[in-house]
């Protein structure tokens, strides 16, 4: 379990993270996803104890590791968790097992003990074969898989992953994610994965914290954030695609007509449809695009900023240029109001 009260980071007088408080039960997926700059890495190397914290406490179970109100924190070597980022950051001049046993040297454990575990997580990552060769010789991915096996093998109770997979191409990184998920599962640890990309944290999450400028927006499940948008920031950055705002200023008469009219109105793509004239209830756009998506059409609009989009059976085919008229469910499945707090 980790517990992250009242957490603060600042640099200077910008709070990067400012006053996060979020429990982790026991061998959660946590992923901490949100725009550039939100303060995803700032968490998790506060969770690392590379960075102490400004002000709150971390606790892992029942150990307090990190207390920004008295300014201290254990060492990153002290805090039983592992740490893989973005660049593997592998030992060029130690063999692939050679990189994957020098944290258990470092740990004290026996040769015979060592061999064992090395062969134990090669095989478990799929790159037992590659034991011997050294890290120039090795794929992206695979290098990938080397530090996650280097991560893994002291049996940390704690594992945190800052954007592991985004130097990986698209296919790799569908692979690999579910790979880090077997090997998430079969370590039985705590898991903070820090990543902006939310098709990865909804699809790896069994908790998400949507980050933003320094706060936390929404905690829940990815099927709450999807079902439930606490905030507008939320219902336009979670989902496949993202549900569509509409200023209720904008709508169509008969569509705003009960609203309050400073609110935006939340419609889900799959709950419009398109016509190529004007309709009851329908609004229009410019044609932007269209794209297959599992069997079907997902048709995009503009008009001046805001863009929508309808994910739909089938579709007349439009051009750049073509007016699109999307059409609007009587009701929105959700409102927010000007400061995006949800309203109904
Ligand atoms: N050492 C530092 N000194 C000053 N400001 C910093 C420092 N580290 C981070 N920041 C600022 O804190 C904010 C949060 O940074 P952080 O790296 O945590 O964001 P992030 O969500 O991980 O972003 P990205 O997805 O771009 O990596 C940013 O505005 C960043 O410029």
């Amino acid at each position: 379990m980790i517990r992250i009260e009242n957490l603060v980071k600042s640099f200077g007088a910008f709070n990067a993270v400012d006053d996060i408080s979020l429990s982790v039960p026991e061998g959660a997926f946590l992923v901490l996803v949100g725009p550039s700059g939100c303060g995803k890495s700032t968490m998790l190397r506060m969770l690392a104890g590379l960075e102490t914290p400004s002000g709150g406490t971390i606790a892992f179970g029942d150990r307090i590791v990190s207390d920004g109100n008295r300014g201290w924190t254990i060492d990153p070597a002290q805090r039983d968790t592992g740490l893989v980022f973005q660049s593997y950051a592998l030992w060029p001049h130690m063999s692939v097992a050679g990189n994957v046993d020098w944290p258990l040297k470092i740990a004290g454990m026996a040769r015979p003990e060592r061999q064992a575990r090395v062969a134990e997580v090669l095989t478990m990552l799929g790159i037992a074969p590659l034991a011997t060769r050294y890290p120039n010789e090795i794929s992206g991915g695979q290098q990938q898989r080397v530090a996650i096996a280097r991560m893994i093998a002291p049996r940390p109770s704690i594992l945190l992953f800052d954007e592991p997979l985004s130097n990986l191409d698209a296919k790799l990184r569908v692979e690999m994610r579910t790979e880090l998920l077997r090997v998430h599962r079969a370590t039985g640890a705590t898991s903070v994965y820090v990543t902006h990309d939310q098709v990865e944290a909804m699809t790896m999450a069994s908790h998400v914290a949507v980050l933003n400028q320094g706060r936390v927006e929404q905690f829940g499940t990815p099927e709450d954030l999807v079902r439930n948008p606490a905030t507008a920031f939320v219902a336009t950055f979670v989902g496949t695609p993202p549900a569509n705002l509409v200023p209720v200023s904008v709508l169509p008469r008969e569509r705003a007509a009960s609203l309050p009219a400073q609110a935006s109105a939340m419609y889900r793509p799959e709950d419009l449809s398109v016509s190529a004239i004007p309709i009851e209830g329908s609004l229009a756009f410019d044609f932007a695009e269209a794209s297959p998506v599992a069997g079907r059409t997902m048709l995009t609009g503009i008009s001046d900023s805001l863009r929508i989009t309808a994910v739909v059976d089938a579709a007349p085919r439009f051009a750049v240029g073509d007016k699109v008229h999307f059409v609007l469910p009587e009701a929105p499945a959700a409102l927010f109001g000007a400061n995006g707090e949800r309203l109904s």
